[in-house]
């Protein structure tokens, strides 16, 4: 399902002009990252997706339809939500956490725990967790049955607001390559707020780099953004000026990663599902100090084993 915001705006009430007039094409069955610093407007984007936050101007649409004319209650039913520190409901078991939506949407009790067990394998969780609080899980685990929750109504929509924030480097690489995995196999529509641009071009068939008032300084692949960064501002953001991105390729679970010289994820090459497959030749420069930085994707005869 793609998602298309024409011309949105949003105002809150105290005056704070949070999104001007932004227009964005989420092509339907892939990743795409709105990345920017705390404030440019990024939940506030995600959250007017599944009508939490209502547009003061300007329309968005799913599959050519207008949201403002479907119900929000039903909207968000079947549009997937994972939030930064899980959201778990605190009180009941991770199953019953899995199982929320679909018991809302009027499936029956066995039926919506059981799916919800299969769930708990789909984003790699034991079983024997099923019947744990949230408290009694790490903060990875958490983020984990976070996913399976929004997962749960089986939507073509995912949204996913910052959702590995608070978890440690090592689990959030795992959660990172888990949920390009779960693309491939799940085939959603994923929109996924970050402030991290490194996440953003690791998980982002599109990246958009947003300043503030949801402004958008760049938006293309990884590869497009790298090779030709758009402005002065998306240089410093994407570390291109820093002489960082020293790129080369390395296999994670089947998917060819871009890492750059501190070992960092830097973007993804092909398998993605609309099966773009980058072959932008890199431009590999000599910086003064000798280091080699990549503007872009390396070239085939550039992989790295
Ligand atoms: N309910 C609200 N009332 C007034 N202003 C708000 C409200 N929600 C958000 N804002 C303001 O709108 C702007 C955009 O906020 P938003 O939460 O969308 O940014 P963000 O990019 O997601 O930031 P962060 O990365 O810190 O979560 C900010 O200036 C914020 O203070």
């Amino acid at each position: 399902m793609s998602i298309e915001f024409r011309g949105v705006s949003k105002r809150f009430a105290d005056g704070t002009l949070a999104v001007e007039d932004f227009s964005l094409v989420v092509p339907s069955r892939s990743i795409t990252v709105l990345v920017g610093s705390s404030g440019c407007g990024k939940t506030t984007l995600l959250r007017m997706i599944n009508r939490m936050v209502e547009p003061t101007a300007g329309s968005i649409l799913i599959d050519d339809a207008d949201i403002s004319e479907e119900s929000p209650v039903a909207l968000r039913r079947r549009i997937g939500y994972v939030m930064q520190n899980s959201g778990l409901l605190p009180h009941r078991k991770v199953i019953d956490n899995v199982a929320t939506v679909p018991l809302l949407n009027g499936v029956p009790k066995k039926q919506a725990q059981s799916a919800a067990l299969t769930l708990l394998d789909t984003v790699g969780l034991d079983r024997s967790l099923a019947d744990r609080y949230p408290s009694q899980l790490s903060g990875g685990q958490q983020q984990r049955v976070g996913v399976a929750r929004g997962l749960a109504a089986n939507p073509n929509i995912l949204l996913m607001d910052e959702p590995f924030g608070a978890v440690d480097p090592i689990v959030r690489a795992e959660l990172q390559t888990e949920t390009l995995r779960l693309q491939r196999e799940l085939d959603k529509t994923v929109v996924f707020v970050t402030h991290d641009i490194d996440e953003a071009f690791l998980l982002g068939d599109q990246v958009v780099i947003l300043q503030k008032g949801g402004r958008i300084a760049q938006q293309g692949s990884p590869a497009e953004i790298l090779a030709a960064p758009a402005d002065d501002f998306v240089a410093e953001f994407v570390g291109a000026d820093r002489g960082r991105r020293v790129l080369s390729i390395q296999q994670v679970d089947g998917v060819d990663i871009l890492v750059d010289g501190d070992g960092r994820p830097a973007g993804r090459l092909g398998g993605s599902a609309t099966g773009r497959r980058i072959t932008e030749t890199a431009r590999i420069d000599e910086t003064k100090a000798g280091a080699r930085t990549a503007s872009g994707a390396p070239a085939q005869g550039e992989r790295a084993s």
